[in-house]
């Protein structure tokens, strides 16, 4: 097969630049243990990834224990320090958990943010105190709560106004005051990804500033001897790289918390500024550190409760993405490859993958962008302009848009796609009946499966004959 070169393909992204040398891997986008040995082959966690292919098979997601684990701590850290310890980070699980992960969470000190009943089970399972959980969502189930409030979690965030009365129930049920936050639609637009943005008036999430529908919630969570509140929710997207979005937030959150006292005479302990802090997955993202992330916010939080002349009470930040996100990557076998001509005479080589959208949908979903290197050996070949493509009946199955891979890539060659960590095997099907990739974690030389890979028998056990 040619190698295109770059000159041959028609469209090549503003952003996207030919490497100087094919086998860099790109700074900041990577788990911290990857490199590439002195044989070529990649390898993480002292692993190269030809052994990790050999004896668990591919697709595979591939996870930097250390990686995953030094994030959680600086985030934990940060906000320690930034506000003289008078700060929780609660690591979301909804970008990705499992037993083990739900366990280093607890041990590194921090809490966890869980969305459904199988989230809440799996911390449970892992024995999280529940004092350390929180419980998220628009439509808890009543079996949910009763869950929640039975185990003693720590926070329910309360969505709706009908949702008060489910929790309250419950609470009575159980002989309990549970401690609830409210989460409140401030009303910013996000700069991400409309469906990935959460605190503009027109959606599904919270409860809104502006409609006042906040401030009744308020009302009747105090006026309810069953519930404490504890303080105000809010989550404005994810992916988002600049801290002005959650200055504005925080500014109208801190101000309805304000009123709060002022209208109820009730000081609210707590305030949660919610996640969706960005990460790099091409040379296109330039995320904050968590220091400066910190920083910045304990200065617009303390500005604007001094303006406010209230006491600065007690941040909780929920972060996923920013945790588990670059630790992974996915690794993937090259299967197929096909020059394909397209609109103006451009070739565009596609690299087919033995997973696909049912291992990422975020490209599929999103409009994601992502990288990806040849992992099981170096090369001298050309770059050549690729689409990485998986094996699904749906053209939109694409899993790296435009890529540079050396020219000469072949069938059996190794792809890692990094930045897979979070929201990848969290979000996957089994569409077409292709079974979910496990999730390896690698340190100290050593490989263990924290999520087993899904076998035909698993998916075939849930036909009813
Ligand atoms: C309420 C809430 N908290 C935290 C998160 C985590 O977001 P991210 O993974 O972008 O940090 C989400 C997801 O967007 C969320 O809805
Ligand atoms: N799942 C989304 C983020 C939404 C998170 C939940 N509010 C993503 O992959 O980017």
């Amino acid at each position: 097969m040619h190698s295109p070169g770059y000159g041959g393909v028609a469209t090549v992204p503003s952003w996207l630049r030919p490497p100087d040398n094919i086998n860099d891997l790109l700074p900041g986008i990577w788990a911290q243990s990857v490199h590439r040995g002195d044989d070529g082959v990649l390898r993480v966690g002292g692993v190269s990834v030809d052994d990790i292919a050999a004896e668990f098979g591919t697709p595979a997601f591939v996870l930097d224990e250390a990686d995953f684990r030094a994030r959680a701590v600086a985030f934990k850290d940060a906000f320690a320090a930034a506000f003289q310890g008078n700060a929780d980070v609660y690591y979301a699980g909804k970008a990705f958990l499992c037993t083990a992960v739900a366990r280093w969470i607890a041990e590194d000190g921090l809490m966890l943010d869980t969305c459904s009943g199988g989230e809440l089970a799996v911390a449970l399972r892992a024995e999280v105190p529940p004092e350390k959980i929180a419980l998220h969502g628009n439509n808890k189930l009543e079996s949910e709560i009763d869950r929640a409030v039975a185990a003693g979690i720590g926070r329910i965030v309360i969505d709706s106004m009908i949702e008060i009365d489910r929790v309250a129930e419950a609470a009575q049920r159980h002989g309990v005051v549970q401690p609830v936050f409210i989460r409140v639609t401030v009303g910013v637009e996000a700069h991400t990804h409309e469906y990935v943005s959460t605190a503009h008036e027109d959606q599904k999430f919270g409860l809104s500033l502006a409609g006042g529908v906040a401030a009744e919630a308020i009302s009747k969570v105090l006026a309810n001897p069953a519930l404490r509140l504890v303080g105000l929710h809010s989550h404005i997207g994810s992916q988002i790289f600049d801290t002005q979005g959650f200055e504005v937030a925080a500014r109208r959150l801190l101000g309805l918390h304000a009123s709060v006292e002022k209208n109820h005479g009730v000081v609210l302990p707590e305030i949660d500024l919610g996640g969706g802090y960005g990460i790099a997955y091409t040379s296109q993202h330039d995320p904050l550190e968590p220091k400066l992330l910190a920083d910045q916010l304990a200065d617009i939080v303390i500005r604007e409760c001094r303006a406010l002349e209230i006491a600065v009470p007690r941040v909780s930040i929920e972060p996923g993405r920013a945790i588990a996100g670059p630790s992974t990557f996915t690794l993937y076998r090259v299967g197929t490859l096909k020059d394909v001509t397209i609109d103006h005479g451009g070739v565009r080589r596609y690299v087919s993958v033995d997973g696909g959208m049912s291992d990422n949908i975020r490209t599929a979903l999103y409009d994601a962008d992502y990288s990806c290197t040849l992992a099981s050996r170096g090369s001298d070949a050309p770059a050549a302009l690729c689409r990485v493509v998986g094996k699904h009946c749906e053209s939109g199955d694409i899993v790296v848009r435009d890529e540079f891979l050396p020219g000469d890539l072949a069938p059996g060659d190794l792809l890692a796609v990094p930045g897979t960590g979070a929201y990848c095997r969290s979000m996957a099907s089994q569409y077409n009946h292709v079974p979910r990739p496990p999730v390896l974690a690698v340190r100290d030389g050593k490989v263990r499966v924290i999520v087993r890979r899904e076998t035909e028998e698993d998916l075939l056990a849930l036909d009813v004959d």
